[in-house]
């Protein structure tokens, strides 16, 4: 029998994604309750908190969360609070989900918290976020022959990367389309850290080892955020295309990132059938 005890969930990020975590969290529709969550905004936690009819305690830092009486630690911070927290949360034996996937595609972080997860007996989970069809890509990883992500997304959305105003590209004056990054899944996590966490999920999947080939385009005449996945090899080939409305709080982050990792929640919270 599965054990599907009201869970304890602690919350690192408390932004767009994390406020709407707590709240799928705090309508009842999951199994859990939500007991701690960091920010290091304090504001962000504390209008998150005050929003919520169960009120989780905000501890002090990030590595608070995972040393109280919680089964899981849910990541919805940055690749910074992952490569700050994810081992520790894994040594306090809870089970982590990351949502910045980013951090991974650092082989050093990979390989220490694989060993962790081994030798803890703990699970590391990493919802599909903003892209479809992980599951299909995991299973024909040993087929593989070719992958490659092109995201396309609004200026607006690309807006701040350092990466992008270093190659001289003017996000305000374009009108249409243009090609703002190419290069390995491991080189896009590292320059766009908030905007490609896709690349590094799909890399994960495929076993690309940093290698997956990423395309990031910025077109003023689009209003969603944009990810097409083309793969072909000996199990045939598979186009995966998703067109997300961007989350209304943070235009980085895709509405079905957190719808996402929500699912993912409740499923990790209860028994019963589940698809995929
Ligand atoms: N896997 C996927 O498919 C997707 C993943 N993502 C990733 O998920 C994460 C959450 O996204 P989103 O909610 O939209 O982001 P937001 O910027 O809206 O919220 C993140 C919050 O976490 C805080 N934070 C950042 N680093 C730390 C840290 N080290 N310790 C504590 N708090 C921290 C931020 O503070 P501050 O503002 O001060 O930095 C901010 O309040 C991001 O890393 C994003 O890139 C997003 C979309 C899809
Ligand atoms: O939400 C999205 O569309 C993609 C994104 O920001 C990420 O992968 O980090």
């Amino acid at each position: 029998m599965p054990d599907i005890s009201l869970r304890r969930i602690a919350l690192l990020g408390c932004g767009a994604m994390g406020t709407r975590i707590a709240r799928a969290i705090d309508s009842g529709g999951i199994n859990a309750v939500l007991t701690h969550v960091y920010d290091q905004a304090p504001e962000r936690s504390k209008g998150l908190v005050d929003s919520l009819k169960t009120k989780p305690i905000i501890v002090e830092n990030t590595h608070l969360l995972s040393s109280n009486n919680t089964n899981l630690v849910v990541e919805a911070a940055s690749q910074d609070a992952v490569k700050d927290v994810a081992l520790s949360v894994i040594q306090n034996k809870k089970d982590l989900l990351i949502m910045s996937v980013g951090a991974l595609l650092d082989e050093a972080i990979f390989e220490v918290l694989a060993d962790a997860c081994r030798e803890y007996g703990r699970s590391i989970y990493l919802p599909s976020g903003a892209i479809a069809g992980i599951d299909a890509l995991r299973a024909v990883r040993g087929e593989l022959e070719s992958v490659t992500l092109t995201t396309t997304k609004n200026p607006r959305s690309l807006s701040g990367v350092p990466y992008i105003e270093q190659s001289g590209v003017d996000l305000g004056s374009l009108d249409g389309p243009a090609e703002v990054f190419a290069g390995t899944a491991a080189d896009a996590v590292r320059h766009f850290p908030a905007n490609i966490n896709v690349a590094a999920l799909i890399d994960v999947a495929c076993a690309g080892g940093g290698s997956t080939k990423v395309r990031i385009v910025a077109d003023p005449s689009i209003d969603r955020n944009i990810h097409e996945v083309r793969a072909s090899g000996g199990f045939g080939s598979m186009i995966i295309r998703v067109e997300n409305v961007p989350d209304p709080d943070n235009p980085r982050t895709s509405l079905l990132a957190a719808l996402s990792a929500i699912e993912r929640i409740r499923g990790l919270c209860s028994g019963g059938i589940m698809a995929g």
